[in-house]
């Protein structure tokens, strides 16, 4: 059997989370809260970043772009960044408790009593991941995890170049990584890391795939 990895890095939606919980839930609350965020906060730092980005100079359009980025669920940093401020609101006042699969917050324990460390790489801002974990179902979360990664710290997830920036700022290139999606795992396996493919209930089998695939953090499933 391989050893063990020093680090894990993990995916959120498909793999910690039901993705349901983010289509169905986070989104339309961040597509709801959108124009009044954006009315509040039109000359704050992400508000100006989001107009460059799309090109937008009044707020209906402004809205509208990011309206329609939310709906094709583009993963442009600049939405990412506005839903975290938005989702703040809503985690921190109680309103929402995330989803995050059982054998999650088990395997957080598990591999923590092992010196395993655990780091996440999503799409979603890092303080959107953050507070995902720190307002839980299974409670806060955060004290498991020591990196928080996302594309405007690393880089795209389906670019070899993120899991090589990844691997230098966590200093070791003993990582595995667990996500969803086939692509992202592709990139990260050229960058040298080892991959699990999560394919949780009601997920159809990614039949073309050559990553190992399991349905949940079990150590029967994944060794470690
Ligand atoms: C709290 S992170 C919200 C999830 C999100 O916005 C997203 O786009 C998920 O992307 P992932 O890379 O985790 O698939
Ligand atoms: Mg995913």
């Amino acid at each position: 059997m391989a050893p063990p990895p020093q680090v894990v890095l993990l995916d959120i939606e498909g793999t910690t989370t039901d993705i349901s919980f983010v289509h169905d839930v986070l989104f339309p609350l961040s597509r709801r809260a959108l124009p009044e965020y954006i009315a509040e906060h039109w000359n704050d730092d992400e508000v100006l970043r989001a107009r460059e980005a799309t090109g937008a100079n009044d707020m209906a359009g402004l809205i509208d772009h990011l309206t329609a980025w939310i709906d094709a669920d583009r993963k442009e940093p600049t939405l990412k960044a506005i839903q975290g401020k938005i989702w703040r609101g809503a985690f921190e006042s109680g309103q929402v408790k995330s989803h995050v699969y059982p054998d999650v917050p088990a395997a957080f324990e598990r591999w923590k009593a092992r010196g395993i460390r655990i780091a996440i790489f999503s799409s979603g801002s890092i303080e959107a991941q953050e507070l995902l974990f720190r307002h839980s179902e299974h409670g806060d979360l955060t004290g498991f995890l020591s990196g928080y990664f996302d594309p405007t710290t690393a880089g795209p997830k389906r670019e070899v170049s993120a899991y090589e920036a990844i691997v230098r700022a966590l200093g070791t290139n003993e990582v595995a990584f667990l996500s969803d999606v086939s692509t992202e795992l592709e990139a990260a396996r050229a960058a040298g890391l080892s991959t699990w493919q999560l394919v949780r209930p009601g997920i159809a089998d990614d039949a073309a795939s050559t990553h190992a695939k399991v349905r949940s953090f079990a150590l029967d499933e994944l060794g470690f």
